[in-house]
């Protein structure tokens, strides 16, 4: 291939053939128009820009952007231009005073009152309009006359409207002395090759082409293309995992009875987690659902079982109540209420409420991973195996339990998984579905139950300081987050 002239002046990056062509035609000029320089090279303004902010970028060009304004007058500023400002129209409608009713009665008054007042000219007094002195013609109304330059008065004009402000730039560009330099060795305008064919190598022709040269230490323009929410790709994650190991997808309304999202859960009517501060209460009511009698009996005694119940009078008025889910283990029991038969394995991950104030770490509505196993033989170890399995496919490597308590579950934990530079972290409440909760619904086998908290395993995944990250819509933080697939995310992955 032919040495090209001055490459090393250059850069390692070479100078597209655009560029040179825009430099040959710079050559020997001062400033040139953009626009001039496109209609010699017979081409676009904006390419010729474009070329321009390359040979700037390379230092063979510089570049000047000039916007220039033209005023003019709009349609009531010429109106005014003929006539004169509303106020020294209205000025000039009477001598020495007048009354202020009066004045009003002028078509302008709306408008030149103000003016007159502002700029001293009148006083007013006990409903009296006083002219001060003669009112020495202003900057305002010299501007107007025209011709419309720029200063103060113009600014005046602008300032009420009067004025239409006409904006173009001109851009010319001239040769840098290193642009002039690399002109005067001489460019090679040869037409460059971009792709070399299998033509080329068959008849050797590649040997004398002109070929383009990549610049290999910039860069490409950062692609942005649609992608799934950081979020939402996590979500999908986990459900992947649940439907991998054999579970069923449930589904519920964001707005549940307290008798499903307490009751049912044998959560005492006077439990702190019912008071208002903690849940979001509708103005609605909704019936009963049938089989509320067993629900009742089990709170008030403990049904036909060993249990006691809580004891007192269960109120069905208060199990009526409209809520907004606190959790998504209203959604299970529901669940198996309709499926009582085993085998069941379910999950849902759903948005719950609670108001909570909001601060990093906390927002009134966030997701869960709820899910239960309910089948003959399974037992606590049974769930703390699978929590553990869970989260060693979510990437967590560490689990431990905490021995927790919940109204619905006997035994109860609360697992943590360990986060490097945080510690333990608490992660979700599990258990076993007391038989205050699964006798009910005539629900004989034992039931594995657990609620994860979601958004808190998003902020450690997508290492998060603050939750509220999650649903800001942030576009710089979505378009920075990386994209992983499941399967390079973590190595546990079996
Ligand atoms: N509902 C509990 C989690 C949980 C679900 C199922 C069983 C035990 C605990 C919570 O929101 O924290």
């Amino acid at each position: 291939m032919e040495k090209e002239p001055s490459a090393d002046k250059r850069g390692p990056t070479g100078v597209t053939q655009n560029e040179k062509r825009l430099l040959a035609v710079l050559a020997g000029h001062l400033d040139r128009t953009a626009e001039s320089v496109a209609e010699e090279m017979q081409t676009a303004t904006d390419a010729v820009i474009q070329w321009a902010h390359l040979a700037e970028e390379n230092g063979f060009a510089t570049m000047t952007r000039t916007v220039t304004h033209t005023y003019v007058l709009n349609e009531e500023g010429e109106v005014y231009a003929r006539a004169g400002l509303p106020e020294r129209q209205l000025l000039n409608s009477f001598e020495g005073s007048i009354e202020m009713a009066t004045l009003k009665q002028h078509p302008l008054s709306k408008i030149g009152i103000g003016w007159m007042r502002k700029k001293g000219w009148v006083t007013i007094r006990d409903g009296l309009i006083s002219r001060n002195g003669d009112a020495p013609e202003g900057i305002d109304e010299l501007a107007l006359k025209g011709p419309l330059t720029e200063g103060e008065g113009l600014n005046a004009l602008i300032r009420r409207g009067l004025i239409v402000d006409h904006e173009s730039a001109v851009t010319t560009m001239r040769l840098t002395p290193a642009g002039e330099a690399l002109v005067n060795e001489g460019l090679d305008l040869r037409e460059e090759t971009g792709q070399i064919t299998h033509e080329h190598l068959l008849t050797g022709e590649w040997e004398h082409l002109n070929l383009r040269r990549y610049r290999i230490d910039r860069l490409p323009r950062r692609a942005v293309p649609g992608k799934i929410h950081p979020y939402q790709r996590l979500i999908n994650e986990m459900r992947q995992i649940l439907l991998e190991m054999g579970f069923t997808e449930i589904s519920g309304e964001l707005v549940q009875s307290a008798f499903w999202n307490f009751d049912a859960l044998f959560q005492p009517q006077d439990h702190p987690a019912r008071e208002m501060q903690d849940t979001f209460y509708l103005a609605e009511e909704t019936d009963l659902p049938e089989g509320y009698e067993r629900v009742k009996a089990m709170h008030e005694h403990g049904g036909d079982t060993t249990s006691s119940g809580w004891g007192g009078v269960w109120s069905g008025k208060k199990a009526e109540q409209c809520v907004l889910r606190t959790h998504t283990t209203g959604l299970s029991i529901q669940y198996l209420a309709t499926h009582p038969e085993p085998p069941v394995r379910a999950f849902c991950i759903s948005r719950v409420y609670r108001r909570e104030a909001i601060d990093p770490t906390h927002t009134p509505e966030f997701e869960q991973l709820e899910g239960v196993v309910m089948d003959k033989e399974v037992t606590f170890s049974h769930l703390l195996g699978f929590l553990k399995e869970f989260y060693l496919k979510m990437g967590f490597a560490d689990v431990r339990f905490r021995p927790a308590y919940f109204p619905y579950t006997e035994p109860s934990v609360e697992p943590e998984v360990y986060v490097d530079g945080l510690g333990w972290v608490e992660i979700g409440g599990a258990g076993i579905f007391r038989q205050e909760v699964t006798d009910p619904w005539g629900v004989k086998t034992p039931v594995l139950a657990w609620g994860l908290g979601v958004s808190r395993v998003a902020m450690l995944k997508l290492g998060l300081k603050d939750l509220r990250m999650l649903y800001r819509s942030d576009i710089d933080w979505i378009r920075d987050a990386p994209i992983l697939p499941a399967d390079t995310q973590s190595s546990t992955r079996r």
